[in-house]
């Protein structure tokens, strides 16, 4: 079963820049999945339009069965959303919040009142359901938007970088929560992030780069591609290590600061014979398998966090 369907999607801004070129993407149901790139890559743009906020210049996508250009009403009655802004009102209690929230959505009364206890104490925010949220912190209120986007019970929860600027345990508790609605009610979960370690966590990962699809698959194959752990050295003498290890491995080695580094098939394996090969005592070595950083680089050429590069 597909959730997201997208066809060949595009957005044109100002008749010139294709924010997202053509997209094509299929998102199963039941997953939690990370669509992930560097800044100015086209996800919000992508997200606008699966959550029929913005019309596509081309193409279309089907969100829970539903055609965004055709059914944008079914659609929004089937998604959730979280933006990266806090749209609550600050003057507002939480209960409030949510009570009002539900009120748009024709939910009221005793399955209002039930649904929003239900979710307050599932966010942990029920001891605080009182406080006006201008009395909340981040982590606090990302938690309580997350609750008002499920208030209607939606099939799809749209997320935009949900966990930036949070700590450590808020971000623990919302993928547990957001797991656990994924398992109960056969959520999925579409999320944007720039977080990678965050993003080892989906099921699948999309990586879009200048409004285009570059690759899709599970954490798994997209660091498969990369293929070969990094193993990193110092030496006493760094310049003649690598010059020893150039000669007698064929390696491409690098001398940085403060390490050696090259990429090797089976590291593991490969370390006692570098040991034993050079002709310098060795101080310390590490060996690391491919990580999501190694993949998004070796397909976007840049770092997550490196800001926007000049447009192609
Ligand atoms: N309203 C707009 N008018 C013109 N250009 C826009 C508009 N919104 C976005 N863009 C451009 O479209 C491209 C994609 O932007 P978008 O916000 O979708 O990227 P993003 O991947 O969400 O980036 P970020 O990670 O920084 O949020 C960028 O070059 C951006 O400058």
């Amino acid at each position: 079963m597909t959730a997201i369907a997208v066809r060949n999607l595009a957005k044109w801004y100002s008749g010139s820049i294709a924010a997202v070129a053509d997209l094509t993407l299929d998102v199963p149901t039941g997953s939690i999945f990370g669509f992930l790139g560097p800044n100015g890559a086209g996800k919000t743009t992508t997200i606008s339009m699966l959550a029929t906020l913005l019309r596509p210049t081309a193409g279309t996508a089907e969100v829970a069965g539903f055609d965004i250009r055709r059914h944008p009403d079914d659609v929004r009655r089937s998604i959730g959303i979280v933006f990266q802004e806090s749209t609550l009102d600050p003057d507002l209690s939480a209960e409030e919040n949510l009570r009002f929230y539900a009120s748009l959505f024709g939910i009221g009364g005793r399955a209002a009142r039930g649904t929003i206890a239900d979710l307050l104490t599932l966010m942990d925010l029920s001891d605080r359901r009182k406080s006006p949220i201008r009395t909340f912190s981040g982590g606090m209120r990302r938690r309580l938007e997350i609750a008002r986007a499920l208030l209607h019970a939606p099939k799809v929860l749209i997320l935009d970088e949900p966990t930036t600027g949070l700590d450590p345990q808020t971000r623990i508790l919302i993928w547990d929560q957001l797991r656990r609605f994924r398992a109960e009610y056969d959520l999925t979960v579409f999320m944007t992030t720039h977080h990678l370690e965050e993003a080892e966590h989906c099921d699948r990962i999309a990586i879009m780069d200048h409004g285009d699809l570059v690759t899709e698959g599970t954490p798994a194959e997209l660091k498969a591609v990369v293929g070969d752990d990094l193993v990193e050295m110092r030496t006493e003498n760094d310049e003649a290590a690598a010059a020893s290890i150039r000669k007698q491995f064929d390696l491409d080695v690098v001398v940085g600061d403060p390490n050696l580094r090259m990429r090797v098939r089976d590291g593991a394996a490969l370390v006692p014979q570098l040991c034993a090969a050079i002709p310098v005592p060795v101080m310390s070595v590490t060996v690391r398998p491919p990580s999501l950083d190694d993949a998004f680089l070796h397909y976007t050429g840049r770092t997550i966090r490196e800001e926007e590069g000049p447009r192609k």
